[in-house]
């Protein structure tokens, strides 16, 4: 259990002239799994890669925790910003390893570099992880002999190795063959029953469903409706998460 939670105010972010997130606002308490669903193009990665700091925003306030990432539009030090990032995790649809690294040197690198873990700690921590995520036996492996399941498993463990307070996955399992998304999905509904802290967006109206504490439509930049997935799958309240859940359910 830990007692960081996200507090989102007024944000808003344009790429040009197009207005990508307007005036969005968001709560997570802490320990909370919250799915973030919605068409394509209406801000949900952009959202999440602006708590990660992988995007500027261009106003409003986001809060990790007791600290200000941006305040009223203002970004903290970047001392500042490097200790609040380094409490998130981040999962990619599209993994994101070092080719050039083993497993174990994609999820023993930033623990040494950044932490300064010392190696033998280090190697420790990546055993009980693969072992967590099922792929032991692959530390050795390389990212291209790995199926796209088996990365994206890697992926989670190596965020994990830095110990986050929240994980951020942006469609994790959007990039996968459909027989490979299970073994991702079941990682993930893991965590979740361990309370980790998770922000998922995602297309996976089944993890949605049955994992997310809540679940938050976005359409056009805005967040249209939250609630438990019961209320918004049984029972949506506005008629465009009606469209849209009719859409692709
Ligand atoms: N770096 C960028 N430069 C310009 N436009 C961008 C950039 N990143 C995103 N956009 C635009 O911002 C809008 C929102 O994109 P975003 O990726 O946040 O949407 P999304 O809801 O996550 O979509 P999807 O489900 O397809 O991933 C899109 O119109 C996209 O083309």
């Amino acid at each position: 259990m830990n007692n960081t939670m996200i507090d989102v105010r007024d944000v808003r972010k344009s790429f040009g002239s197009l207005e990508v997130l307007k005036k969005v606002s968001l709560q997570i308490a802490p320990n909370e799994v919250v799915a973030v669903i919605g068409p394509s193009g209406s801000g949900k990665s952009t959202m999440l890669r602006s708590l990660a700091h992988l995007e500027q925003v261009d106003a409003g306030s986001i809060r990790i925790g007791n600290d200000y990432l941006v305040q009223d539009g203002k970004y903290a030090s970047s001392a500042k910003i490097k200790e609040i990032t380094a409490r998130m995790g981040m999962v990619f649809q599209h993994f994101n390893l070092f080719p050039h690294l083993t497993v174990r040197g994609n999820l023993e690198l930033a623990p040494k570099l950044v932490k300064r873990l010392p190696a033998a700690e280090a190697r420790d921590r990546a055993s009980a992880l693969l072992e967590k995520v099922g792929l032991l036996e692959k530390g050795d492996a390389y990212p291209a002999n790995l199926s796209g399941g088996q990365k994206q498993r890697v992926a989670i463990a190596r965020a994990l190795m830095m110990n986050p307070e929240i994980l951020l996955f942006d469609e994790p399992t959007s990039a996968l063959d459909p027989e490979l998304t299970g073994e991702v999905l079941q990682v993930m509904r893991q965590l979740a029953e361990e309370r980790m802290t998770m922000v998922v967006v995602t297309h996976e109206m089944g993890f949605a469903r049955e994992v997310a504490d809540r679940v938050i439509f976005m359409a056009d930049g805005e967040f249209i409706e939250s609630g438990t997935p019961e209320q918004l799958f049984g029972n949506p309240r506005q008629e465009r998460t009606k469209t849209f859940l009719n859409r692709v359910l």
